[in-house]
């Protein structure tokens, strides 16, 4: 790991796009440069992750933001990304600046191989002094693979590169205790744990994909990671810089004190969750102590149609989710290795395995700092009785 500071930034549609023109704001986008500039003279190892490709890209397959699906957006996207990435490089240029995009899906993120290979080359570019720029794969994306917001799919990459700071521009200065326009919304200016806001953040601007709940996420994620997260007025003089140095109002989330390792929070925090397994009272109690991971004896149900290597919700008979763990076998093999008897399991797989269905070193339990999820919508089939 680099014994740099790093940050990731991240600038929201409303920022990097003009609302009424649907061009790039250069104005903006030139004092971001000049203080990511800043940043870079001060020691920091910058990322930006820029939303913006659908918004400038809507007008030139002729959509009006209201009215696009998830298909005109995709193919806005296809459209904007080139300019987006071009307004960058052009303000990038006069500050010395070498950039490179990085366009990802949650399968970068989420997938283990896939994730070490984006590390791989985020950190490679890093070395080289160049700015990664990084938006979402938005015109190959699926339901299944999508993220659809900017804040998580960066503070995903703050925890892939172990960044100390977070930093999320957008249109408005920070959190409010309620939607800002509500009479009496208060400025929140500390967060130290995100839950407490989940319920006041639904609501976004006209160009926006998450809101402030995503950002809230994102936070979280951030949080737990180590790092401290930023929600801030994306301004033209010193929009980043100003938040480091204290002398601009924005709402700060402060890292949790006691970081959790890179693999749990990259089991922890996701955006895609596969399925789940239910495990029996005694499997559970094992689980919360320690001491075991999760056999194919301990079942009692499973839902989705997972994969070897996907992450699973681990939740107890009372449906309390336990943990989050990554499966060794697809959700076929665990319905009928439930079922099976032991002289059976190799006919069943056509191999030999010996391993758990989540091996205890693969499974992380929920802290308190954990955002928890509403279960899988699939109905979880019984594998015992
Ligand atoms: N409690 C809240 N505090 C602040 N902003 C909120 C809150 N609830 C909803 N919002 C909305 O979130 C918007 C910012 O999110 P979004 O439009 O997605 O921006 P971006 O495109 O920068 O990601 C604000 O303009 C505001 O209308
Ligand atoms: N990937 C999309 C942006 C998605 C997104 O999160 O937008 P925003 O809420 O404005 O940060 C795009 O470039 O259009």
């Amino acid at each position: 790991m680099s014994e740099q500071k790093r940050i990731v930034i991240k600038v929201g549609s409303g920022l990097v796009v003009s609302e009424e023109e649907r061009s790039p704001r250069f104005a903006f986008l030139h004092g971001l440069m000049a203080d990511i500039a800043q940043l870079r003279s001060e020691g920091y190892e910058v990322v930006l992750t820029s939303s913006g490709a659908a918004a400038i890209g809507l007008d030139m397959i002729g959509m009006a933001p209201e009215e696009a699906g998830l298909q005109d957006k995709q193919a806005a996207a296809a459209c904007g990304q080139p300019l987006i990435i071009n307004a960058y490089k052009q303000i990038a240029l006069e500050f010395g600046i070498d950039i490179a995009q990085v366009l990802l899906t949650s399968e970068e993120l989420e997938n283990a191989r896939r994730y070490q290979n984006t590390k791989n080359t985020v950190e490679r570019l890093l070395k080289n002094g160049i700015l990664p720029i990084v938006n979402e794969n938005d015109t190959v994306t699926t339901k299944e693979i999508r993220v659809g917001d900017n804040d998580r799919l960066a503070a995903k990459v703050t925890q892939m590169i172990h960044a100390e700071e977070f930093v999320m521009l957008t249109d408005i200065d920070g959190l409010y205790d309620r939607p800002p326009h509500e009479e009496g919304a208060q400025f929140v200016e500390t967060v130290t744990d995100v839950a407490d806001y989940l319920d006041a953040t639904k609501g976004k601007g006209l160009l926006g994909s998450g809101g402030m709940l995503t950002k809230m996420q994102a936070a979280n994620m951030a949080q737990n990671a180590g790092a401290t997260a930023r929600i801030a007025k994306g301004i033209i003089e010193a929009p980043v810089t100003s938040l480091l140095d204290g002398s601009r109002r924005h709402t700060r989330c402060t890292a949790h004190g006691d970081p959790q390792s890179a693999w749990r929070v990259w089991l922890t925090d996701r955006i895609q969750m596969a399925g789940s397994v239910t495990v029996t009272a005694e499997a559970a109690k094992g689980l919360r102590e320690g001491t075991q991971g999760i056999d194919r004896h301990d079942l009692i149900a499973t839902s989705g149609n997972y994969q070897k290597g996907d992450v699973l919700h681990v939740y107890d008979e009372d449906g309390r989710e336990i943990g989050r763990g990554l499966t060794n076998f697809s959700s076929n093999e665990t319905m009928l290795l439930a079922r099976c008897r032991q002289d059976e399991v190799s006919d069943v797989l056509g191999y030999s395995s010996h391993s758990d269905i989540i091996a205890q070193r693969d499974f992380a339990l929920l802290g308190d700092h954990n955002l928890s999820w509403d279960q899988p919508d699939e109905t979880a089939l019984a594998l015992t009785g």
